[in-house]
């Protein structure tokens, strides 16, 4: 085996995480070799967050024109997807070429490797042909794959994954999106938004099941009014492919064909190959176990997707700075997780932070909540056409703060940020009752929802004690 070269320390994965943390740490004045297989950014900017948004920004502009009669007059509405595809390459992507991303990571001191890396072993890493050992620690940030599903045939047909449908130049003309949570139902309304025929299949009860139900038959309503086929319990007994048509079959019978079919059935960290038996750890494990410092072993840290804390550039980008701070040897507080926020961004967007109702009760706290429909608030009545949304708070009662909220509306991801400042901090609800809410916004569906709250209170005799 070739001889060691020393180093400070070695990020494998040059994802949103990883980048931050071997950026920083470069810049800092530390050797930093980070190790990537594909493209440095990672997921977010070529084939997630980033080129998604921008499909929502064209789809949203569509549904905002279909909107002006009743409202403004009328409008001719021509959708044309070429800006969009254009865009994701032009802006978002480099045409899927990185060197922008790898040039401002060498421009800060650090040293790429476009390899696959592993540990061999504490503190060493073999990417490329080399063999790095590193004095401060290792960080890995490999992210998620596509979880696909073991539904029969689908592993045997050309079905798309989120790149694919990020990488189209065109809509299809119809759509099977296996899967209604996050990227599903995103990808599910734009495309619908151009034209295409969407039907979206959900093995759970309801859509975005990992949220609030409010939320997720709220959305199910309006992609329905938009023409998209939404099933939810529905399982898929059997996938195949002829000529340009993909059959899903379901159980029970019902068989649902198109033209392409989008598999948006969640995501999972790929610990094979990352060589962890050698420092002691499970490379069979679902995610890599982390503590609250992100630590996996000692000078090992996890940072991003990989931990399984919530697949978000956010908690990614976090992390990242946790693990910095601890490299470097500056003091800061462990990770907290207590009001992690997500927004899945279709229109309406639904904000979420905290705890929903129902993880709230499972951890046995007593809980009061308070919903309030966005069309029944002031700003919600004016804006009239694109106006569904909701607000609802869970309050642990015993404490009197909120634990979680869910904000849908058409800016939901926006009036989100209050409760989860609120949750953050544990400003008391009767504090949070007795504050100000500019007139007329979204976010004084909050206030209503704190009302609601109160309202909803259990009967005296059940209250007590
Ligand atoms: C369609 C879509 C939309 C999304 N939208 C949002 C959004 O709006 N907001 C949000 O917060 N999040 C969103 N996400 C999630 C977000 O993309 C991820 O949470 C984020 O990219 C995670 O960052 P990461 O650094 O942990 O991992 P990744 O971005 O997955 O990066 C990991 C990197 O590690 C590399 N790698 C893996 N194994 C190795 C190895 N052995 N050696 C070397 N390199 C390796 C990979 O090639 C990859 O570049 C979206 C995801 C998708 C798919
Ligand atoms: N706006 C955002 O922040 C954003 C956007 C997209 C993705 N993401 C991240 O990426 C992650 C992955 O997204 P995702 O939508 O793939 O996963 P997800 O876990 O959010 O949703 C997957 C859905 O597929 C369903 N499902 C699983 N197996 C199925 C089957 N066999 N048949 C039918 N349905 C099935 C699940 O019940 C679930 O509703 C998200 O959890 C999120 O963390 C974030």
């Amino acid at each position: 085996m070739a001889e060691a070269e020393q180093v400070d320390v070695v990020v494998i994965g040059m994802g949103p995480g990883g980048e931050h943390v071997a950026g920083t740490l470069a810049e800092a004045g530390l050797s930093v070799v980070g190790v990537e297989a594909e493209l440095v950014g990672g997921e977010c900017p070529y084939w997630g967050c980033v080129p998604s948004k921008m499909m929502i920004r064209a789809g949203n502009a569509l549904a905002e024109a279909r909107r002006v009669p009743g409202l403004a007059g009328t409008a001719e509405v021509a959708p044309d997807y070429s800006p969009v595809a254009r865009r994701i390459r032009d802006e978002a992507t480099d045409d899927w070429n990185d060197q922008v991303a790898a040039d401002r990571f060498t421009g800060k001191g650090g040293r790429l490797v476009r390899a696959r890396g592993k540990l061999a072993g504490p503190g060493r890493v073999e990417a490329g042909g080399e063999v790095f050992a590193a004095r401060r620690g290792v960080v890995i940030a490999t992210g998620t794959k596509p979880s696909v599903p073991p539904v029969p045939g689908l592993a045997d047909v050309p079905y798309w994954t989120n790149r694919d449908a990020v990488a189209a130049k065109e809509p299809p003309r119809s759509l099977i999106v296996l899967g209604g949570g996050a990227i599903g139902l995103e990808l599910a309304q734009v495309f619908a938004r151009f034209g295409t025929r969407v039907e979206v299949v959900e093995a759970m009860d309801g859509l975005l099941p990992a949220e609030e139900p409010e939320a997720g038959e709220l959305l199910a309503g309006v992609l329905r009014r938009e023409g998209v086929t939404v099933r939810t319990g529905a399982r898929a007994s059997g996938v195949r492919h002829a000529g340009d048509t993909f059959t899903l079959a379901l159980e029970g019978g019902t068989e649902v064909t198109a033209e392409r079919l989008l598999v948006a059935t969640g995501r999972r960290a790929d610990l094979s190959g990352l060589g962890l038996e050698t420092v002691g750890l499970d490379p069979g494990a679902k995610a890599l176990k982390v503590d609250a410092r992100l630590l996996a072993a000692p000078a090992l840290w996890g940072v991003g997707d990989v931990t399984g804390h919530g697949a978000f550039t956010h908690v990614a980008m976090y992390e990242a700075q946790i693990v910095v701070r601890a490299v470097l040897g500056r003091p800061g507080p462990d990770a907290d997780y207590r009001a992690l926020p997500r927004v899945t961004f279709t229109d309406p967007e639904v904000g979420a932070v905290g705890l929903t109702e129902r993880q709230a009760r499972e951890r046995g706290l007593r809980v009061r909540t308070g919903l309030a429909r966005l069309p029944s608030t002031a700003r919600g009545w004016i804006h009239k056409a694109g106006n569904e949304g909701l607000v609802k708070l869970v309050e642990d009662l015993d404490r009197g703060v909120l634990v979680g909220a869910t904000t849908v509306g058409p800016a939901g991801g926006e009036v989100m940020y209050g409760p989860a400042v609120a949750i953050q901090a544990e400003v008391p609800v009767e504090a949070l009752r007795h504050m100000i809410y500019a007139y007329p916004t979204f976010h004084r569906g909050v206030e209503d929802a704190l009302a609601d709250l109160r309202a909803g209170e259990p009967p005296a005799e059940t209250s007590a004690g």
